[in-house]
C-alpha cells in the first residue's frame, strides 16, 4: 500500500537525523518539507518564534493541541527544565502514531505525554487525568476553529493562572479570526502578534502571544 506522508516524513528522520539529538530531528523534517514535500509544521520561521517565547516562559507544564508529526513537540519538548512535562493532543491516530517515532528518535519521551483524541473531549479531563493544575504554556496549533471554544475551555476548568501564555499558530493562514478578535479584545488577556510566513513559504502568517492577566 501507499505510504502517507507522514510515513515518508518520518523515514526522512529516521534517514537523516541522529537518535537523541532533537536539533538534528527538526533539521531533517524541515529539509524534507522544504526539498521534498510540503506538510503543516510550524516550521523554521515561525518555530524561532517558537522557541524564543517558551525560553521566556521557560515552562513546567506545556499542553500543545494538534501534534501532527511532532515537530513542535520536539521544538519545545528540547527547551524544557527538567521534570517539566508537554502534554500533546492528537485527534487523528495515524498522526499519533508518527508523532511518537519521532519523538522517541529526539530521545524526547520521558518529556513527552502525547494523548489521542479531540481536544473537546479531553481538555476537561487533563486536571483529573494527569494531576495537572495549571498550564504555563498553550500552544494552539489544531483545527483553526476549535482554537476560541476551547480557550473557552481551558478558562472554565481552571487551567490557567495569572501569567499562563497562550501561543497561537496560524492566525493569517489559515486564520482564526474569532480567537484574535476575543484574545485582543479582552481585558483578560495582553495580546502580541509576532509577523511571519506560513511554514516553508512567502505567504504571510504569524503567531499571536497572548498573556492571561487572570
Ligand atoms: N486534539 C485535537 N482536537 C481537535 N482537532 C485536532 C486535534 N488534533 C488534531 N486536530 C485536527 C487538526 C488538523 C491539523 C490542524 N492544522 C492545520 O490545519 C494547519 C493547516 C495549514 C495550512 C495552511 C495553508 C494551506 F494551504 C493548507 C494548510 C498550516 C498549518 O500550520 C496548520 O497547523
Ligand atoms: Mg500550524
Amino acid at each position: 500500500t501507499q505510504s502517507t506522508r507522514p510515513q515518508r516524513l518520518l523515514s526522512a528522520v529516521q534517514k537523516n537525523a541522529t537518535r537523541g539529538d532533537p536539533r538534528s530531528v527538526v533539521k531533517a523534517i524541515d529539509h524534507f518539507c522544504r526539498h521534498k514535500e510540503w506538510a503543516m509544521n510550524v516550521g523554521d520561521e515561525k518555530g524561532c518564534i517558537l522557541d524564543s517565547v517558551v525560553t521566556e516562559v521557560n515552562p513546567h507544564t506545556v499542553l500543545e493541541l494538534g501534534t501532527y508529526c511532532g515537530y513542535s513537540t520536539v521544538r519545545i519538548a528540547s527547551l524544557l527544565p527538567p521534570h517539566a512535562k508537554l502534554i500533546t493532543l492528537e485527534f487523528n491516530p495515524d498522526y499519533a502514531a508518527v508523532a511518537r517515532q519521532v519523538i522517541a528518535w529526539a530521545g524526547l519521551e520521558e518529556k513527552v505525554q502525547l494523548v489521542e483524541g479531540a481536544s473537546s473531549d479531553w481538555i476537561p479531563k487533563l486536571k483529573e487525568q494527569f494531576g495537572i493544575q495549571t498550564f504555563d504554556l498553550v500552544f494552539l496549533d489544531h483545527w483553526k476553529d476549535r482554537y476560541l471554544p476551547d480557550t473557552k475551555l481551558i478558562e472554565e476548568f481552571g487551567l490557567l493562572r495569572k501569567g499562563s501564555v497562550l501561543l497561537a499558530d496560524n492566525v493569517i493562514c489559515p486564520g482564526t479570526p474569532d480567537y484574535l478578535e476575543y484574545v485582543r479584545s479582552s481585558p483578560q488577556y495582553k495580546s502580541q502578534y509576532f509577523k511571519s510566513h506560513l511554514e516553508y513559504t512567502k505567504v504571510e502568517d504569524g503567531l499571536e502571544k497572548s498573556v492571561f492577566l487572570g
